[in-house]
């Protein structure tokens, strides 16, 4: 059945902490269903708080894109792309991630490379309040996808030792091509799960699994977004799948967008558990492998010059 909207699963005062009882039982079933049929869902989750949205919008954000070019440029990253991203000839879209936002440190540490030498405090409070809340809610999610797929504690916590939580701060112009609007170019995360957060201007689409149909998933003052990347897809042996989303923009608004994901930290394997893969009477579809060299096989010229699914597939599928 065709939907214009996306799943959507009320997680209002749920904690990772406490993973149990009726209301979480009953949540966690909406999560693995939407991750299952959409890759994707709208999580009614009313922190950061309204006061926190406002700052972070109308205030980090915008300040931290209008440094000079020199200073973001400084932001860079042993993992690729991982740094600053933007200058891209054909969007007007720039984008600067803080790599490990769950400890103070790194924020800290982020500031005093954009506002060299002491740093900047309210964009780090900030950064560490609104980033909070977030991180529990991941934390929630990957609790949930656990429980309902049966794998066992042990993997629990191998799967969570090897991550890396980071916090995307994008802004986009106006589109250049107004034929389009196109804002970021259809794609799929290669990492574990995205929660995007928008405030008033939308332009986040998500296509439908069943029909192919763009769906416009719109800004709402006590919700984010939840979006499945490629990584969980082939660790839960395709329990979960990816969903191809864009950005596409109608106003003539800049807009900016906030992006917590966790990935597989560096040279982290990506690997099925047992329960999902072998033991299971569904065969193995993806090999193990190296979630950094599967990154720099995507952006490189051989993967760059295939759709987003074909050079997953060709990197990890198996024949099967
Ligand atoms: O800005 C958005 O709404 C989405 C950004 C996105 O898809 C990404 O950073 O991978
Ligand atoms: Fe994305």
């Amino acid at each position: 059945m065709s939907s214009n909207s996306i799943p959507k699963v009320d997680l209002t005062g749920l904690r990772s902490s406490l993973p149990g009882g009726d209301r979480w039982e009953a949540a966690r079933e909406v999560v693995a269903a939407a991750l299952h049929s959409h890759g994707c869902f709208e999580a009614v989750f009313p922190s950061p708080s309204t006061d926190l949205r406002e700052e972070m919008f109308g205030s980090a954000a915008p300040e931290l894109f209008s440094l000079p070019l020199e200073s973001k440029l400084r932001s860079i990253s042993d993992d690729a792309y991982h740094g600053y991203f933007g200058q891209i000839p054909h969007l007007s879209f720039e984008s600067l991630i803080i790599n490990g936002v769950d400890s103070p440190i790194a924020v800290q540490d982020f500031t005093r490379l954009m506002w060299p030498p002491e740093g900047n405090s309210t964009f780090c409070n900030n950064v560490t309040a609104f980033a909070e809340p977030l991180r529990e809610l991941v934390e929630m999610v990957q609790r949930m996808i656990f429980q309902s797929l049966g794998v066992d504690q042990k993997q629990q916590d191998s799967f969570a030792s090897s991550i890396t939580h980071s916090l995307r701060l994008a802004e986009y112009g106006v589109p250049l091509n107004q034929d389009t609007k196109i804002a970021l170019d259809a794609h799929l995360d290669p990492h574990l799960l995205s929660v995007i957060c928008q405030h008033k201007i939308g332009g986040l689409e998500i296509q439908a699994m069943d029909d192919g149909n763009w769906i416009v998933v719109p800004p709402a003052p006590a919700s984010v977004t939840v979006i499945a990347g490629q990584s969980l897809q082939a660790w839960s042996n395709m329990r979960v799948r990816a969903p191809t989303h864009r950005v596409r923009m109608l106003g003539k608004e800049k807009r900016f967008s906030v992006n917590y994901s966790i990935r597989p930290s560096r040279n982290s394997i990506v690997k099925s558990p047992a329960e999902l893969g072998e033991d299971d009477d569904r065969p193995l579809l993806y090999k193990p492998f190296n979630y950094t060299e599967f990154v720099e096989f995507i952006y490189s010229e051989k993967g760059m010059g295939m759709s987003p699914k074909d050079a997953f597939n060709s990197y990890c599928r198996l024949e099967n």
